[in-house]
């Protein structure tokens, strides 16, 4: 019997592997949860046991028994264990079979609420049709039968195809049968057949009747299973839903987790940048340590090298000395021993030779004796003999005596020689040092008498300078005017029309387009005007250019002349900027005089400089030097001494020259007092002529020469008109107080060039004009530059002042004298 209980194994599931199923108490793993669900979807579609794999991997479900049978075994069970085996039971056992394997599908199809018929219906109407139709030839049919139920459950339709033919013919050939004996035999059994096959039918309904109730729970089975499955489906929901929960917690986790880890990496940012910073600002430190450190050994070494060089200097010194007098007292000494030697040796050979005369002597007369004695006595003679022969030995070891003593004293006499040769040596060496001493004294004598003459030579030709200098500069004329245009700011604009005709030539030209003038007839015309001076400066030019042209009026200053240098223009020309400023003419005039004057130290000329920074402001004199409370407050004097045409300034600050940096300090104070001034009265530098003094008196120690110069350098105020200003109150005071002063420099200008020599100059008409008495005339160099503001707006004082430029230019003053004294 091929039915499910005998065989359940093969029984396909339609689940997925259960490896593909995760644990549930793993929510991130999504495509777990998938796979889960998707075999729940399979598992309620097709009816396959489905818990037997999903139990063992979903802990959270309740366990199923441990040998459950598969759906599809269960499903067939009450047909099984319930229904006898019928003798023709096969077409039930193969629906059965076939239900068991094609289990799903046919639970599929009752779980969907569309149960297929063919459950039942090749079981009873192809059992029925066949017993019916069978039931004629019954060993045959039943033979037949059971085969054909066989291959219909394998091969159904061509075999019944086959069969079906037969039958009919069969039963044809049965009803046409002409034997009657056989015939009632044939109805007899047929009856017994059908009875039979009755009993079969009923038998086969009852098992169909059981088999329906054994469907029925079946499906009882199934629904329970159903709801199992409801129930398992409901947990895996909310299983699901809590997976989804713990993902949210577990995502909203890594939010947080991810903002403090963002937190953490701008905190360690920010350490590693506070670390950095410390860490540069160390280095920064240690750099600045290791460099002071490595200045103070340097210093250290340059100190200890100096102290080991000075050690090692004064040590030669000492071993020097030491050697010279050691040298001295070993001359001495050998000169001494050599003399006692000498004598000791002269000694000695004296001795000697007394001695050898005295045993000669000795000897002769004891020969003379022994000779007596032989004529006296000749019995002695062979005694005497032997002692006469002792006596010739004698004699023979006294000349070897002699003979050596005469060899050292050849001896002691070429040693005496040597050391006579070797103290003439040492003497005639010093004599030849003193002979080069002399040759060398002389040669420096000559040397100092050579450079006596240059330097007389170079001091007569500094004279010749200074006399060409002034000749030029009197043929340049005593009075200069320059002009200069200044550069408009950036914030400026409307430039007027200012042209340099002869820029790229002598450069004394500047024409200025005037202002539109409307005829009667409403003819709408320009005119230019030009003007010439001794040198005019474009807006390119620098401090540095200006400052060559008025150098060499500078050193007429250091050559014991009265200079003066104006600067004069509207408010905002540029007047300060090239007077006073870093790099303006009073810092560059200083700073000419200074190395002027250190150069001359070596022509025998010693400098003092003395310098006074006043302000004429309404008509007063303010010490610009002095302390700013006293601004306005102190009374300032100005002396002349006539004889000495010297002027001098009474209660002002003087301030030594003694180094070009005292120049930048002189400014720093004038500007911080006009500051403060400026506080009190608007515009108070505007508003005001600041004058420079320079006083320089130098003497030549070698020549006796004298000279006294003055160096004045003067920033004007403002030249507005009056009626242009439309100044009120303490403004107007101020301006007519300018105007003043202004216009009796251009009387005085105006009186040096047209007047006699004895004619009056108005100086005392102004207090500017009064300080500056000694400063312009026939004993002065003056050098006026007028400012020029190249906005059209200031057109109008451009011209104005260009005009009062050329009347000064074409003014002629007479020649200036160099102040010296003898
Ligand atoms: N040659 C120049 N090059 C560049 N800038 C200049 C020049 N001349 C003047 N200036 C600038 O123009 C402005 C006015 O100049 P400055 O103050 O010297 O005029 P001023 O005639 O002295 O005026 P005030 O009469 O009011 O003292 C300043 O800002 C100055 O720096």
């Amino acid at each position: 019997m091929d039915t499910g209980a005998e065989n359940p194994a093969p029984v396909r599931t339609g689940l997925r592997p259960p490896s593909k199923i995760i644990m549930p108490s793993s929510p991130s793993r999504q495509g777990g949860l998938k796979d889960m669900s998707d075999a729940a979807v399979n598992a309620r579609g097709t009816m396959a046991p489905p818990l037997g794999p999903v139990k063992h991997k979903l802990a959270a479900l309740p366990e199923p028994p441990s040998k459950r049978s598969t759906m599809a075994d269960r499903a067939t069970e009450p047909l099984n264990s319930k229904l006898p085996a019928p003798p023709n039971s096969r077409p039930v056992g193969a629906a059965t079979k076939k239900m068991a394997a094609n289990g799903t599908r046919g639970f599929a199809s009752s779980a969907n609420g569309a149960p297929r018929s063919n459950l039942t219906r090749p079981a009873s109407a192809s059992s029925f049709s066949g017993s019916a139709s069978v039931g004629y030839n019954s060993k045959v049919a039943s033979g037949n039968h059971f085969g054909r139920n066989k291959a219909f459950a394998g091969h159904g339709r061509s075999k019944s195809q086959y069969y079906n033919p037969r039958s009919a013919s069969s039963m044809t050939d049965r009803d046409e049968d002409p034997r009657p004996e056989r015939q009632v035999f044939d109805t007899e059994s047929r009856m017994e057949s059908m009875e039979r096959e009755f009993a079969a039918f009923k038998q086969k309904m009852e098992g169909e009747a059981s088999q329906a109730s054994g469907l029925k729970e079946t499906i009882k089975i199934l629904q329970s299973r159903v709801s199992e499955l409801e129930a398992l489906r409901t947990q895996l929901t909310a299983l699901n839903e809590e997976l989804k929960s713990d993902l949210k917690d577990a995502k909203s986790y890594m939010a947080s987790a991810n903002m403090e880890l963002e937190k953490a990496r701008r905190d360690h940012t920010f350490e590693v940048d506070d670390l950095r910073r410390k860490y540069r600002s160390e280095m920064e430190d240690m750099q600045d340590r290791y460099r002071k450190e490595a200045d103070r050994t340097k210093r250290d070494n340059e100190e200890a090298a100096e102290k080991v060089r000075k050690d090692f200097e004064t040590q030669i010194d000492k071993l020097l000395k030491m050697h010279s007098e050691e040298l001295a007292e070993m001359e001495k000494r050998l000169r001494k021993e050599v003399e006692e030697e000498r004598s000791r040796r002269m000694r000695e050979t004296l001795e000697l030779q007394t001695e050898y005369k005295m045993k000669l002597q000795n000897a002769g007369l004891e020969a003379d004796t022994k000779e007596r004695e032989i004529l006296n006595v000749k019995g002695e003679l062979t005694n005497v003999q032997a002692e006469l022969d002792r006596e010739r030995t004698l004699k023979t070891g006294l000349q070897a005596q002699l003979t050596e003593a005469t060899t050292l004293n050849l001896t002691l006499e070429a040693s005496n020689k040597a050391m006579k040769e070797k103290i003439n040596f040492l003497e005639s060496d010093s004599q030849a040092q003193s002979q080069a001493f002399n040759d060398l004294h002389r040669r420096m004598q000559e040397a100092i008498e050579a450079a006596e003459l240059a330097n007389e030579k170079l001091r007569q030709e500094e004279t010749l300078r200074r006399k060409l200098h002034n000749q030029v500069q009197e043929l340049k004329g005593n009075i200069r005017v320059m002009c200069r245009v200044r550069p408009p700011s950036e914030a400026e604009s409307e430039p007027a029309k200012i042209t340099f005709p002869d820029a790229d030539t002598d450069s004394k030209e500047v024409a200025v387009q005037g202002p539109e003038t409307k005829s009667a007839l409403g003819n709408v015309t320009t005119s230019t005007y030009s003007y010439s001076f001794d040198r005019v400066f474009g807006p390119k030019s620098q401090n540095a250019e200006v400052f060559e042209e008025i150098s060499q009026l500078v050193q007429s200053a250091l050559d014991g002349y009265n200079v003066c240098i104006f600067c004069y223009g509207q408010t905002g020309s540029g007047k300060t900027y090239t007077m006073s400023s870093d790099d303006g003419m009073i810092p560059r005039a200083t700073a000419q005089i200074y190395a002027e004057a250190t150069r001359l130290e070596e022509k025998g000329w010693k400098y003092k400089m003395e310098g006074n920074f006043v302000e004429v402001y309404n008509e007063t004199y303010n010490d610009l030097l002095g302390r700013s409370e006293d601004l306005d407050k102190k009374k300032l004097e100005v002396r002349h001494d006539m004889a000495k045409k010297q002027t001098t300034l009474e209660n002002a600050v003087s301030v030594e020259l003694d180094s070009p940096n005292r120049v930048e300090e002189i400014l720093k104070t004038a500007s911080k007092n006009r500051s403060v001034a400026a506080t009190k009265a608007n515009m108070r530098s505007s508003r005001s002529h600041s004058v420079f003094i320079l006083r320089l008196v130098g003497v030549n120690h070698i020549t006796g020469e004298r000279s006294e110069g003055t160096l004045n350098l003067v920033d004007l105020a403002g030249s507005e008109r009056l009626d242009h200003s439309k100044a009120e109150g303490a403004r107007l005071k101020e301006t007519q107080n300018i105007n003043k002063s202004l216009s009796c420099l251009g009387d005085v200008i105006n009186a040096l060039g047209s007047a006699k020599e004895s004619a009056h100059i108005p100086y005392r008409n102004s207090k500017l004009t009064y300080l500056l008495q000694y400063s312009l005339g026939g004993n002065s160099k003056t050098l006026m530059f007028v400012m020029v503001s190249p906005l059209q707006a200031h057109l109008q004082e451009t011209i104005t002042s260009l005009k009062f430029a050329t009347k000064v230019h074409n003014t002629h003053i007479g020649t200036a004298k160099k102040q010296t004294r003898a």
